[in-house]
């Protein structure tokens, strides 16, 4: 991609509305717009982040054996009725009126649609264990939306529902999620702690949270310092193995949110208890048969008598991703972007467009790198060195390849980490190489 053609409308001066580092980084460097309270428009460098965390967390989600489809945002209220969740669910729901003053929603979850797509087609214990996952925008009417992305109105979640004959079944489809999103996480460069929660409107008696440790995060956790130097996913099982042995060593080391938390009732001596502010990016549930009960979600058991599911549900704030990412990792000249979700690898900075050798290398290595599957942006603007690095730098690539007269004639380039600010003149070659 051409810098001088890329829709990147960046912003010199750090908006006003913007409280925590990573709402003021998504609008400086030209990823977001807010088009109403809680309510985004993604623009072009933010929507490639966003499709690479959402294929991360797909990917995921596939290895763990959820099977993915696509539910609509639209909702007859119906469905709520049945499980009485219609009027629980308060005024975050937004409620619309059809044509035919038909009562729809736009849906904040999808338990009670999933629930019916199953009832429909599986009616034996044979189908099943069965778990089926979408990535689909949400709407919950905030009503104090903040942070940017990290609490809109309308945003982006992967929500897995998993459906088993019986209870003990239930809890490896918990334990599988529970190690996916360890993983999905971690892929990111995210440590995300569990931590027992709440359970909410979603309901049940088991439930997670996936916290990210940043001080700007809106969730106050407590948890064993261990945590802060735990690798969960060295010697992790995989999701064919008993998933109970890894499952009870990262629920048993003490992490809990402050809702959870009894300081009186703490395991954990003072001096290794840590207390410190978290984002959750992920949580799951099981909760049993509280919505195939009402909504008669059975199937025929192994004696042929009706065995109401036992379900749970997992989600992922596929969008919120974006900010904790960024919250996570920044400095002061802008983002920094773990590889597996940058917008770009590679940020090919040209210092002298219009020099006829600088030009040639820039457009060789531009092709080159291409070809060799890396996502380039090429800065051919003609700006001055200096506007070039500071935009490269809020952008948060990972690899700045700089190329000008003077390397030129040394027969090097400069090849730049973003994470450390190492940098090293290489030939054209040696940095072709050291990249692809
Ligand atoms: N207002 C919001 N803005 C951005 N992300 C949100 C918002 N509310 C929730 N999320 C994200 O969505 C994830 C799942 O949301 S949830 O309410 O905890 N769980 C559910 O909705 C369940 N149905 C899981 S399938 C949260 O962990 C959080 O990361």
């Amino acid at each position: 991609m051409r810098l001088s053609t890329f829709f990147l409308p960046t912003l010199k001066e750090t908006p006003t509305e913007a409280q925590i580092v990573s709402h003021r980084l998504m609008l400086r460097a030209g990823m977001i717009r807010q088009t109403s309270a809680g309510i985004y428009a993604w623009l072009p460098l933010g929507h490639r982040v966003l499709k690479k965390i959402e294929q991360i967390v797909r990917e995921e989600q596939d290895a763990a054996g959820a099977q993915e489809l696509l539910m609509p945002t639209i909702q007859s209220a119906e469905l709520w009725k049945e499980s009485g969740r219609y009027d629980d669910y308060g005024k975050e729901m937004l409620r619309i009126t059809d044509r035919h003053d038909r009562e729809m929603l736009f849906g904040p979850t999808n338990e009670e649609m999933i629930t019916d797509i199953f009832r429909a087609f599986v009616k034996s214990y044979r189908q099943l264990p069965l778990n089926l996952y979408h990535i689909q925008w949400k709407f919950r009417d905030e009503i104090r939306p903040r942070f940017g992305v990290m609490r809109g109105r309308e945003f982006l979640m992967k929500d897995a529902y998993s459906f088993d004959i019986d209870a003990a079944s239930a809890r490896r489809s918990y334990q599988k999620m529970f190690l996916a999103y360890l993983r999905t996480f971690a892929r990111m460069g995210l440590k995300a702690i569990p931590m027992r929660a709440d359970t909410g409107p979603i309901g049940g008696d088991l439930s997670h949270e996936f916290i990210i440790l940043a001080e700007t995060g809106e969730s106050g956790v407590f948890c064993h310092k261990d945590w802060l130097t735990l690798d969960v996913l060295q010697n992790a099982p995989g999701f064919d193995e008993d998933l109970q042995p890894f499952f009870d060593t990262y629920t048993s080391i003490y992490a809990a949110t402050d809702e959870k938390h009894e300081p009186g009732n703490c395991p954990v001596p003072e001096s290794d208890l840590v207390s410190a502010r978290g984002i959750e990016v992920g949580h799951i549930f099981n909760f049993g048969t509280k919505y195939s009960k009402p909504m008669n979600a059975v199937v025929a058991g192994p004696g042929g008598e009706p065995v109401p599911v036992e379900m749970g549900s997992y989600g992922i704030g596929v969008s919120r991703l974006m900010g904790a990412i960024i919250e996570a990792s920044h400095d002061d000249n802008g983002i920094i972007w773990p590889d597996a979700v940058a917008p770009f690898n590679v940020g090919l900075v040209n210092l002298k467009v219009g020099d006829a050798e600088t030009d040639r290398v820039c457009q060789e290595l531009y092709y080159k790198l291409r070809a060799n599957g890396m996502d380039v942006l090429y800065d051919d603007r003609d700006e001055r060195p200096g506007v070039k690095f500071a935009d490269m730098d809020l952008i948060g690539l990972p690899w700045q390849l700089v190329v000008g007269p003077r390397g030129l004639k040394n027969g090097v380039v400069e090849l730049k980490r973003r994470s450390t600010g190492e940098k090293q003149e290489l030939s054209v070659d040696s940095a072709l190489e050291k990249l692809s």
